[in-house]
């Protein structure tokens, strides 16, 4: 039987919610990932210090006993974030990152930037602590067509922020597009991106595949298969700018399922042995390791995880639910339409 032992991986991007859903939702990641970059856009945001602290103790309440895991909390960019706040939270750990979402760009990004010099003060003292700054890639211009809005973002937004701030640190966040893999292939210091599983596994025709299907909806939204090829080479090539962000982000059904459903996929309980499937089709498990355990923490100063997991390829695929409950409602899990032979082995506890 095929087995690959690997360092523990870290999910550089994920939405654990508050309250039942955080509950629910934590153990999913706290069992397969020793640390996560945790999306501060909660409502109300996620924008002080204090709110970091209390909201990263709520974590750790919620945490299973024998689970060893370390959120990496993050502030939420406004365009009145005091930078003496924000300073004061990175030098004393609390949190890791700060994370910029253009508003109303996606889910709960009402409180952040719309004119972005609002936030240069905040850039620059980023790019004087050597703070990371984690992006939200799209334009909000309802002139630009919703499949364009990563690339006009690289060449509205971040291109120039780069110009102007180049020891700024900038984590590309979710990114979707060939365009994006390009941008950030030809930048040699202080850039890099996260990538989803699922963009590795869906292009935009599984959202309307015989119908709208709500649970393949998320921002940035699926671009076409030449877009979906990139990804997957940029992730299976070692490359250390590109690394794992899951971007799970957990909805309640009714609120996918109607007639203006939220943006956001679900995948933290299947992701790893998706990524195994990912990386074996393109002959790449060799390199699973480095997207998913080493090129995160390099790009973030951080050391690799010592803890090793193990993944098993099952002869019989291994059987996922497809629903997980929370005390609110269920919230379906990610399906990649394909049988998963590999399987995280779980230690006993
Ligand atoms: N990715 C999504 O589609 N949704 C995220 C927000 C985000 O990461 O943009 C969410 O919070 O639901
Ligand atoms: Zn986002
Ligand atoms: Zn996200």
């Amino acid at each position: 039987m095929k087995t690959l032992t690997i360092r523990r991986p870290d999910d550089w991007h994920v939405h654990l919610r508050d309250g039942a859903v955080l509950q629910a939702v934590l153990p999913h990641t706290s069992r397969d990932f020793g640390r996560a970059i945790i999306m501060p856009n909660l409502v109300p945001p996620v924008v002080t210090k204090a709110d970091a602290l209390a909201y990263r103790d709520r974590i750790m309440a919620a945490l299973p006993r024998d689970h060893a895991f370390e959120p990496l909390m993050t502030l939420y960019v406004t365009e009145t974030t005091d930078p003496d706040d924000l300073e004061s939270a990175f030098r004393d750990g609390v949190v890791t990152a700060a994370k910029l979402y253009p508003a109303g760009a996606t889910t709960n990004s009402q409180s952040g930037v719309r004119d972005f010099e609002n936030a240069m003060p905040v850039f620059e003292r980023m790019a004087a602590i050597g703070m990371p700054l984690c992006l939200h890639g799209e334009v909000t211009d309802p002139a630009i067509d919703i499949f364009d809005r990563e690339a006009v973002f690289i060449d509205r937004v971040l291109d120039p922020l780069r110009r102007r701030l180049p020891e700024l640190r900038i984590v590309m966040e979710h990114l979707t597009t060939r365009d994006g893999v390009d941008y950030v292939s030809g930048q040699s210091a202080n850039l890099g991106a996260t990538i989803t599983t699922h963009h590795l596994i869906i292009n935009r025709n599984a959202i309307l595949a015989g119908g709208i299907r709500p649970h393949y909806y998320c921002l940035p939204v699926a671009k076409r298969e030449e877009h979906r090829l990139a990804l997957r080479k940029a992730a299976t090539s070692g490359d250390p700018r590109f690394f794992l962000g899951t971007d799970s982000a957990p909805h309640l059904d009714p609120l996918k399922e109607c007639a203006c459903g939220c943006a956001g996929i679900f995948s933290a309980t299947n992701t790893i042995s998706c990524l195994a499937h990912v990386f074996e089709d393109e002959g790449a498990l060799d390199r699973l390791e480095a997207f998913t355990s080493l090129n995160g923490p390099q790009f973030y100063g951080l050391p690799a995880n010592e803890e090793r997991i193990t993944l098993r390829r099952e002869d019989e695929p291994v059987v996922f639910p497809s629903k997980i409950d929370t005390a609110d409602g269920p919230v379906t899990l990610f399906d990649p339409m394909f049988p998963i032979h590999w399987n995280v082995v779980r230690q006993a506890s």
